[in-house]
């Protein structure tokens, strides 16, 4: 297997950084692992040296953590989170590995047949830059459980962690090239699309680019998974808590900047409760301590560049000049720290008075915007809940236990959070309906993904001959 994944990226091995794209400030470095105790994640840009870590696990969630923040914008509390979730992540899928089992069946005349678990090959897995090292584990782990290798691409914009995560791998034991980092754009990602010896590709990224990864892997009959963007609804009945519910739609629109695949953005709230909700939606949001990510009293960090968050706040004043009210945020911040005045940040906005056919409503924007949407019944709001070409996630609040499994049933998504929104545990699994996409990640059932099955038929007796 290190031998064909080493076919497939001629020069990579485990660790090794490939540049194609003038983005990535590491062009052809090697990061090297770590000799140093307890060395600091320093990058060294004259050599480009990266000496990384020993020390407890502890001190290593820590600075893999630093280096997210660093990374992606997003603030030290959420990134301790994501490096958690990957841990535990890489955890249960090496507990599976010993699990998978294939099945026995019993056949006429004492014949009888057997399944296997066999790895696909070499795997490739294409990452967005939204939770880069979540992302690399969430792929690597269950493909390295089911025997296979993994050349994985992390976003151009986000490349440090997942070699990071390439290190660890290499420090327990993985051996050389079974999980390669190779970095670029979308060039690079093409080339290993279209890789004659890669047998599948798992994508995380934009609706565009996932059709062409679909495009690319048809070509060459490969497996493809997809997990692609949302515009998931939060459903809030009048029954509900609202102080949770408020907690929800927070969750649901705010993480790492609003930059979350399965936001619950669009957060229809039934007519009675409308009030009371957006006076604490609203209070809420304008508390939200923007700046510096790297301070632990910090809530939302930095969009991930230039060009993003122009993007969003260019969302912003189309929803203004079409209809809607920014009750909060939507601007440029500017933090008073002299060092972070450049920095892309942004004050996490509400709208109001939003209709189905606004632009706000109706796409992904990938930003801190929630777009706030009243309804009257039940039957109207999963109408219009559905009334989408994503289907990522969705959410509902209601102490209505009868109505919450009848409106989980009815909405069309992968996920469906009731009484909470955005929490994903490993154990449970994650991926797209409609154009958000196919597969699935976590759970025990990605083991399908990454395997394939073998079927052995066993004669105990003499051959049937008809000729
Ligand atoms: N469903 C999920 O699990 C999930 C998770 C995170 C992000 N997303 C989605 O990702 C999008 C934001 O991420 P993004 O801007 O990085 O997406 P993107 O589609 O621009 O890029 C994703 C990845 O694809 C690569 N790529 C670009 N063109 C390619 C090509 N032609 N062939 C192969 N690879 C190519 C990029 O370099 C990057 O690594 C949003 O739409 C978001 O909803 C989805
Ligand atoms: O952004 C979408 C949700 C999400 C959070 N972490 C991960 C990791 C891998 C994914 O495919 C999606 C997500």
């Amino acid at each position: 297997m290190a031998q064909a994944i080493l076919d497939v990226m001629p020069g990579a091995s485990t660790g090794t950084v490939q540049v194609s794209d003038p983005l990535n400030f590491w062009a052809g470095k090697r990061v090297e692992p770590r000799q140093q105790k307890n060395a600091e994640p320093v990058f060294e840009p004259a050599t480009g040296d990266c000496f990384f870590l020993l020390g407890s696990r502890w001190e290593k969630r820590e600075k893999i953590a630093k280096l997210e923040v660093i990374n992606n914008g997003k603030s030290i509390t959420e990134a301790l989170v994501d490096i958690d979730i990957a841990w535990q992540c890489i955890e249960y899928y090496a507990g599976l590995a010993g699990a998978l089992a294939g099945q026995h069946v019993q056949l006429p005349g004492g014949a009888f047949a057997y399944t296997r678990r066999e790895p696909l090959g070499v795997c490739v897995g294409i990452g967005a830059w939204n939770y880069p090292f979540q992302i690399a584990a969430w792929k690597s782990a269950p493909a390295l459980a089911c025997g296979n290798a993994m050349v994985f691409k992390p976003s151009p914009f986000t490349p440090v962690t997942a070699v990071i995560l390439a290190e660890i791998y290499k420090e327990a034991g993985v051996p050389d090239g079974l999980f390669c980092v190779v970095q670029g754009g979308a060039e690079t990602g093409t080339i290993l699309c279209q890789h004659p010896k890669v047998a599948k590709v798992s994508f995380t990224g934009s609706v565009p680019t996932g059709k062409k990864v679909m495009e690319m892997s048809a070509k060459g009959v490969k497996q493809v998974t997809l997990e692609l963007g949302g515009k998931s609804p939060l459903i809030i009945f009048k029954d509900c808590d609202l102080e949770n519910a408020v907690r929800g739609a927070l969750m649901a629109n705010f993480l790492t900047q609003g930059q979350v695949c399965c936001n619950g953005t669009r957060v229809f709230v039934q007519k009675d409760i409308m009030p009371q909700f957006l006076e604490e939606v609203v209070k809420r949001t304008k508390a939200i301590l923007v700046g510096d990510p790297l301070l632990d009293s910090t809530r939302m960090g930095a969009l991930i560049n230039k060009p993003h968050l122009e993007k969003v706040l260019g969302f912003v004043s189309q929803a203004k000049l079409q209809g809607a009210r920014v009750l909060c945020g939507g601007e440029r911040f500017v933090p008073s720290d002299p060092k972070l005045v450049n920095g892309y940040f942004m004050s996490p906005c509400v709208l109001d008075n939003c209709r189905d056919d606004m632009t706000c409503v109706k796409e992904e924007i990938f930003g801190p915007v929630m777009s706030v949407l009243p309804f009257d019944t039940e039957e109207e709001v999963v109408q219009r809940a559905n009334n989408t070409t994503f289907g990522l996630a969705s959410g509902v609040f209601t102490r209505d236990i009868s109505r919450a499994h009848r409106v989980a049933e009815n909405l069309e998504a992968g996920t469906c959070f009731i009484n909470n929104y955005n929490i994903s545990p490993v154990e449970v699994p994650f991926g797209g309906y409609k154009m958000s996409g196919f597969g699935r990640e976590n759970g025990q059932v990605t083991i399908e993904y990454y395997s394939q099955l073998k079927t052995v038929v066993v004669e105990m007796g003499d051959v049937d001959n008809y000729f």
